[in-house]
């Protein structure tokens, strides 16, 4: 019997999907079994008294942990033992018995460190005082256009070499992934033209099909929810935590990025973006091209980056916490999204805007997932409703109790949204709630992860 053209269309579109998974598959597996190897070589090696080097990586979206491998496969691939560890990781004992350690490591916030180094530098900086034995290296990453550019990576260098460890060669600092910063490094390494660089995804033309302002009267900037489809039809693999780079015509040496809010199920990305503006009155360059320049049917570069410190992963079964404010809406959704396919319905969604009646973006989609049971319990904090201050982090400690039960449940905590006022705020009332030492387990365990900016 002959097939219908949509049948073969169809057959054909799967045959594709799959293909494309298959590939995705293959490459992981085989990145899986080089990353193994490379820990085996090092575990047999301590297992023979010697010590390989550490290449160790703080990191916040993964960059630096990006580079930590590829400069170890570089180092195994000519012989040289090594061991992967994120500073998070390291313990005291280790770090002072390693002859040689190369650290990659980022900055956040006002010059500070990534959250994959909060561990190490409030435990290891505050109580090692001595390392005369190790030679070091550090690759700072980091970005001109903040104050503090490559703070963190500054700081570890000098309390290196504060304590008495020898610079193998002066820090090398990165601005904004630039690649000749990364010859640098591999050129001091001895590793020059290894061919190892990172493989990126290449930027293609998505099509924008539909954009809504999603806070009409509001006090604070406007947000738009943006849907993008594929160039070919064919979704690419995501999940939900991701982010998307976006290259603005104007500026496309400098990619934006955005938190994915959508899953591939639902047939496209959605963002939501917020529209920026200057002093003077002038949009911001991305912003303003992407929620006014822009038509429906124009295209827009894109490319899709996996951010595996803010994805589900090892969390996909537990409990979730999700909090945040604004735009960062966007990164919880999409793990909202994900619980409903997989029907995990024990989610706790915690949201701050400024007013209830502009400001309640996605209110519909929350309310469907309370009737049905996926959002087990949702506190909206609308500070402008209220007399005085009071945001998401006044509510997480008011609910201090509530908190703790989730964490005793096993609950792993996602936080989206702006830094500073936001994150910062909820880091430090998340600290008061569960304590030090059940934070730093928390953070250690992967149950505490943040996508914000
Ligand atoms: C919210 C935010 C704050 C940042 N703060 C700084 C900073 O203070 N100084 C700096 O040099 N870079 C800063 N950066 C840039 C990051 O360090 C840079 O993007 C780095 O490549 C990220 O590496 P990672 O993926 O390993 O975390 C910041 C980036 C974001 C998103």
């Amino acid at each position: 019997m002959a097939m219908s053209i949509d049948a073969i269309r169809g057959a054909a579109a799967a045959a594709t999907v799959l293909g494309y998974a298959a590939l995705c598959g293959a490459i992981w597996w085989r990145e899986r079994r080089r990353r193994t190897s490379i820990q085996a070589d090092a575990n047999a090696l301590a297992g023979h008294g010697t010590s390989p080097a550490l290449v160790l990586f703080g990191t916040q979206t993964g960059q630096s942990e990006a580079l930590a491998w590829q400069t170890a496969r570089a180092l195994h691939s000519r012989g040289l033992p090594v061991r992967v560890l994120s500073l998070n990781s390291l313990d005291a004992d280790m770090l002072r018995a390693t002859p040689r350690a190369l650290f990659v490591a980022s900055t956040y916030g006002e010059g500070d460190a990534p959250d994959g180094a909060s561990l190490f530098v409030e435990k290891l900086m505050a109580g090692i005082n001595a390392l005369p034995s190790l030679r070091y290296a550090v690759l700072a990453l980091g970005d001109r256009q903040y104050q503090n550019f490559c703070g963190f990576g500054r700081q570890l260098d000098e309390w290196l070499h504060s304590n008495g460890a020898t610079r193998e060669f002066p820090r090398i600092e990165m601005d904004n992934a630039d690649p000749s910063a990364l010859a640098q490094w591999n050129s001091r390494l001895g590793l020059a033209g290894n061919g190892e660089e990172e493989v990126k995804r290449p930027f293609a033309h998505w099509q924008l099909s539909k954009r809504e302002l999603l806070n009409p009267g509001s006090v604070g900037g406007e947000i738009h929810r943006l849907v993008l489809t594929p160039p070919s039809g064919n979704l690419p693999a995501w999940q939900s935590g991701d982010l998307v780079q976006i290259e603005a015509p104007d500026d496309p040496t400098r990619p934006r990025e955005y938190s994915i809010a959508s899953i591939p199920t639902d047939g496209g990305i959605e963002l939501l973006i917020r529209q920026e503006r200057h002093a003077d009155g002038g949009l911001g360059l991305a912003s303003g091209w992407l929620t006014v320049a822009l038509s429906p049917g124009d295209l827009v570069p894109l490319r899709i980056k996996p951010h595996a410190n803010f994805r589900l992963g090892s969390n996909a079964t537990r409990p979730l916490l999700l909090v945040g404010n604004g735009t960062g809406l966007a990164g919880l959704l999409s793990h909202l999204r994900a619980r409903a396919a997989t029907g995990e319905g024990d989610n706790w969604l915690l949201f701050g805007e400024r007013n209830a009646a502009h400001d309640w973006l996605a209110r519909d989609e929350m309310e469907a997932w309370q009737s049905s049971g996926l959002l087990h319990r949702l506190d909206m904090v609308f500070s402008r409703d209220q007399p005085g201050q009071f945001y998401v982090q006044h509510r997480l400690l008011q609910a201090a109790d509530d908190v703790v039960a989730w964490i005793d449940r096993g609950a792993a905590i996602y936080v989206c949204g702006s830094l500073e006022g936001m994150a910062s705020g909820v880091d430090a009332a998340l600290r008061q709630v569960t304590g030090p030492d059940r934070f730093a387990a928390l953070v250690a365990a992967g149950r505490y992860r943040r996508d914000v900016y």
